[in-house]
């Protein structure tokens, strides 16, 4: 987090109207938002920085109206971007490590495309470890052009697949073919930026099953994207008046397991038992984040589990896709705690690197409560990974 990002100062800013329209970092969210948008559609967008300007699409939105005003505005021959994974499995190569032996450290990976490639299910094919038919054509490499590492941050705000169709084009470009141009520098602050600029929207009693006195609390950020919610059971205000750190959850939206009771997580657990818990000792916070499948978006996640069923674990699975082993950004969190006044908390939670992302944050964990259910005979390999691979504590 850099220190301009300031969250409550924006959070103000955010909330007076005069400074709103003023204020560049909501021009800037709302850019990034809008060239979000376009590539989920498969449109291209023109990256701009320093180092150059750069025309990109997504390779699994990307339709053949795409390709041709990519080919229009090209100056250079168009390249692959890859997430490092994602190109040694289409390179048919082994994983190249990072300085930790992390793959996300490597970046991003470009690959040459001819004509035969240009071709958008061909183009879906190289993108997606989940399509079984890897192409027989094996793709030279090319040399990594900047911005890079900006187009596969912006697929992944899209929670689309890393993988982007990019060539060098002219900034004269995209005003000629009526194309949104977003800069580098503003997608790679959009994460914390958005979150920093969380604020109340609305809130309501909603008697729970497992706590009758609860009441939600909707928070929205600036960038116009989907609104995350605390759940505030009993009477939180008496334990912060008289000096006690709440019981808090930081619970990622889980659709198949919070929702359906999929068998293959232990979020649906996890969040009843939170709310559960919390009523039991008459209060606490639960922070329902919108960061589904850790931050990969509900089809990427579905898609981990198909790479999981062909033996992949729950962390190569996201790696096989172009992702992080967890994109959550404890930011949004910890904006809520603080609108909420609350600075200090008691986690419940195993995840040492959720506890550590809300300190960085600057929220005091003044301890950890265990927050570990029983395995249900699917669930078993995913905990043990959970243990084993993000280093979850067992107690
Ligand atoms: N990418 C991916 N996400 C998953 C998978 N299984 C569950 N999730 C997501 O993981 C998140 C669960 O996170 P949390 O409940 O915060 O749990 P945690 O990070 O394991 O930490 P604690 O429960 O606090 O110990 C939810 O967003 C789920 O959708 C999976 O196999 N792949
Ligand atoms: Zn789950």
């Amino acid at each position: 987090m850099t220190g301009s990002l300031a969250p409550n100062s924006f959070a103000d800013a955010h909330r007076e109207s005069s400074s709103y329209l003023a204020d560049p970092r909501i021009l800037a969210l709302r850019q990034v938002h809008r060239a979000v948008a376009e590539l989920r559609r498969g449109t291209p967008v023109l990256i701009r920085a320093a180092e150059g300007t750069m025309l990109v699409a997504a390779a699994e939105t990307v339709g053949a109206l795409g390709l041709a005003e990519i080919a229009q505005a090209a100056t250079t021959p168009p390249v692959l971007l890859l997430a490092p994974v994602r190109a040694a499995a289409v390179l048919h190569r082994p994983v190249l490590q990072g300085p930790t032996g992390k793959p996300e450290e490597m970046g991003a990976v470009a690959l040459r495309l001819p004509p035969a490639l240009l071709d958008p299910a061909k183009l879906r094919s190289l993108a997606d470890p989940v399509v079984a038919d890897l192409l027989p054509e094996i793709p030279e490499r090319a040399a990594l052009p900047p911005l890079a590492s900006a187009a596969l941050a912006l697929a992944k705000l899209g929670r689309l697949l890393p993988a982007m169709v990019a060539v060098a084009a002219p900034d004269t470009a995209a005003a000629r073919l009526s194309l949104l141009t977003v800069s580098a520098e503003d997608i790679q602050a959009y994460p914390l930026s958005a979150a920093a600029s969380l604020k109340r929207v609305a809130e309501a009693a909603v008697p729970l099953e497992d706590a009758p006195d609860a009441r939600i609390i909707a928070f929205r950020a600036a960038d116009g994207g989907i609104e995350h919610l605390a759940i505030i059971v009993g009477n939180v205000e008496a334990q912060l008046a008289a000096g006690i750190a709440p019981l808090v959850r930081a619970h990622s939206e889980c659709f198949t397991g919070d929702l359906l009771g999929s068998l293959r997580c232990d979020c649906g657990p996890q969040l009843r038992g939170a709310i559960k818990r919390m009523a039991a000792e008459g209060a606490g916070i639960l922070v329902y984040l919108a960061q589904e499948g850790r931050g990969i978006g509900l089809v990427n996640k579905l898609r981990a589990y198909t790479l999981q069923d062909q033996g992949l674990d729950t962390l190569d699975a996201n790696r096989a896709l172009g992702y992080g082993a967890d994109e959550r950004n404890f930011l949004v969190a910890a904006t809520m705690l603080r609108e909420l006044g609350v600075h200090r908390v008691r986690l419940l939670t195993n995840n040492p690197d959720k506890m550590a992302g809300l300190a960085a944050c600057g929220i005091e964990i003044e301890g950890r409560e265990s927050h570990q259910f029983e395995a249900n005979g699917v669930n078993d390999h995913y905990l043990e990974t959970k243990a084993r691979r993000f280093g979850h504590l067992l107690e």
